[in-house]
């Protein structure tokens, strides 16, 4: 008994290439960025619940521009008036810059194409992009057409956009899609794109494009990379052929489709910002940019300013970037877990120490910063599953303290705790004021408001300190090898305790631009290790106030 009752009801839709040479198989990189063509404003829009604006597809438009898209679908003129005026504004307004090129679609009927020619008047150049449907289903059951019927579809859509290409003034280039690609059989695919080639005849100065797309996903990525070799391999005047892919998301891999069609002999993407389009997307070319990039490829796009693109985009499509998508989800640096903060944390010092000329930090596929996030905000996050590593690389890129190694774990615990019982994200400012409250400056039940010392020989120092417990004050004395060691036996022998002085660290501490010392203090007794931390302008001060905060978290847990 199956699960799911309708299975029986599927089988694969795909046609593979027979014996296909897989020449691709054997390439392991794609060594420089394709041809970029975002189709953000036409197949991004056409699946868009409210279509954009005509202001919203400006801003957008620009915006597309500044990311360095050199080729933009805008849209399908014929298909509404706010389609058609946006094209028009473009144009009228001069506001596409001389080394971008605009792509318009349109449908092989001759209404549809001399509305799309007349758009296009006064254009500089574009790119007139013809598509038919070719698939079995397609044409069983939407065209009722039979192979020749679709091929002199295909035909007569290309003759049509000639002839009005030869009407309108500008330089205009020619794209045809046979649409679901990927449900056709390849055969029929090549003579369908090769009949329209020879009415299109390519050449060097006017290149066609054949776009071959993954309109419904059908199969797993490498039956499509062979799908792509064998157009490649056998389509009309390869050499003044531009193959363009373009990948849908039905089966979640729209990215691998693109970069094995790219090994395959694709020269050209059409995609979108984070992969909006029909059902689950277009292609998303933040990621396969950026792919291209974690492996030392210029991709030629600029998404060093994520943040600012994510903001422009939520804005005009009203759709969301999901926090886990690669590179540009709010979480996609975020390490949690404390394995992973240790990690990073032990990696970002390895790097610091040994100027590494090449980016291999632990669980961070490219440099966050490279994308514009930042660190403290969006790399080391602290939780219930964060470990001792991680807070203490916020501790120390954050807030320049330096908690001794011994100092970590004890600190670790003390956050995980109260996150866990919290149940909830821990900001750094709140990691900071546990840190504070528990550690720093600690002066109950014991305080020292007043300490003199007097140097007694080489290597020994006395102290008259007054010293505060159970609201009492006393001046005692102690001797010892140092100022911390005379203060610490003068406690001792006042309250009558043992413990060991088993850790001291000291450095600068920057706190809004003034420069204190901060001390950290471990002391052992029964074998626990209690810790105390002091800030103070002043280096002893602040051993002592370490030296107390220490004593204090002992006596206050004795006290239990
Ligand atoms: C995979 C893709 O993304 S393809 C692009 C899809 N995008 C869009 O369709 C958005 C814009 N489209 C529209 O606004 C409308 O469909 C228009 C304006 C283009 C056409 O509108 P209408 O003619 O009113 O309606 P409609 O799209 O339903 O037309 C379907 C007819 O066109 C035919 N047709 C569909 N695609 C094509 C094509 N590429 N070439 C030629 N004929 C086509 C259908 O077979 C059908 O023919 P029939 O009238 O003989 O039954
Ligand atoms: C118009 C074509 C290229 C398309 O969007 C598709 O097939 O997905
Ligand atoms: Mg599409």
């Amino acid at each position: 008994m199956y699960l799911m009752k309708n299975v029986e009801q599927y089988a694969p839709q795909f046609f593979p290439v027979k014996n296909p040479p897989m020449r691709w198989a054997q390439k392991t990189m794609i060594e420089k960025a394709p041809i970029w063509c975002s189709v953000d404003l036409r197949d991004g829009n056409q699946a868009l619940i409210t279509p954009m604006s005509l202001d919203e597809k400006l801003e957008f438009f620009r915006y597309l521009v500044k990311i360095g898209f050199k080729e933009i679908e805008i849209g399908f003129p014929a298909a509404s008036e706010t389609e058609y005026e946006f094209c028009r504004t473009l144009i009228e307004n001069n506001m596409i810059p001389d080394d971008v090129t605009i792509q318009v679609l349109t449908q092989a009927r001759e209404h549809i194409i001399a509305k799309t020619f007349e758009a296009l008047k006064g254009a500089k150049h574009a790119i007139v992009h013809l598509y038919n449907s070719t698939s079995v289903a397609q044409r069983e059951q939407v065209f009722k057409k039979s192979k020749e019927d679709i091929i002199k579809l295909a035909e007569l859509g290309a003759n049509l956009c000639k002839e009005y290409r030869a009407k309108t003034e500008g330089h205009f280039r020619f794209e045809y899609s046979p649409e679901s690609f990927t449900g056709t059989e390849p055969e029929f695919a090549l003579e369908i794109c090769n009949a329209v080639l020879k009415i299109w005849e390519p050449t060097p100065e006017d290149p066609v494009i054949i776009n071959l797309p993954v309109t419904v996903s059908h199969s797993m990525p490498h039956v499509y990379a062979n799908q792509v070799e064998y157009m490649s391999d056998n389509l009309y005047r390869r050499e003044n052929v531009i193959i363009s892919l373009h990948p849908h998301n039905d089966r979640g891999c729209a990215v691998a489709d693109s970069e094995l069609g790219l090994l395959a002999g694709g020269d050209r993407i059409e995609g979108t910002l984070f992969g909006n389009g029909e059902r689950t997307g277009n292609v998303d070319i933040v990621t396969l940019a950026l792919n291209m990039y974690s492996q030392g490829v210029d991709p030629e796009l600029d998404f060093s300013n994520m943040p600012e693109i994510v903001e422009v985009y939520e804005r005009v499509t009203r759709m969301h970037v999901y926090e886990r998508s690669p590179y540009s989800g709010q979480l996609v640096f975020a390490a949690f877990s404390g394995s992973h903060q240790d990690a990073i944390a032990k990696g970002m010092h390895w790097r610091e120490e040994h100027d590494c000329k090449h980016w291999n930090v632990p669980y961070l596929p490219i440099n966050p910063e490279d994308v514009g996030r930042v660190y403290e905000a969006d790399v080391i996050r602290i939780n219930s599953q964060s470990g001792k590593g991680g807070v203490s690389y916020l501790m120390e890129t954050k807030y320049g303290y330096h908690i001794p190694q011994k100092m970590r774990e004890s600190f670790g615990y003390l956050v995980k705790g109260v996150s866990d019982h919290a149940h909830k994200e821990l900001l750094p400012e709140e990691v900071l004021d546990i840190f504070t409250k528990h550690y720093v400056n600690v002066e109950t039940p014991v305080s020292i408001p007043e300490v003199h010392f007097v140097q007694k020989g080489e290597n020994a120092i006395g102290t008259e300190a007054t010293i505060s417990y159970k609201g009492s004050t006393e001046t005692v004395h102690g001797d010892g090898n140092g100022r911390l060691d005379a203060v610490s036996n003068a406690v001792k022998a006042h309250l009558n305790m043992d413990f060991s002085l088993t850790t001291y660290t000291e450095h600068a501490l920057e706190v809004c631009s003034n420069s204190k010392a901060v001390a950290y203090v471990g002391l052992e007794k029964n074998g626990k290790t209690y810790w105390g931390v002091g800030v103070h302008s002043d280096i002893i001060n602040s051993s002592i106030s370490a030296f107390l905060s220490a004593l204090n978290a002992m006596l206050m847990d004795l006290k239990k």
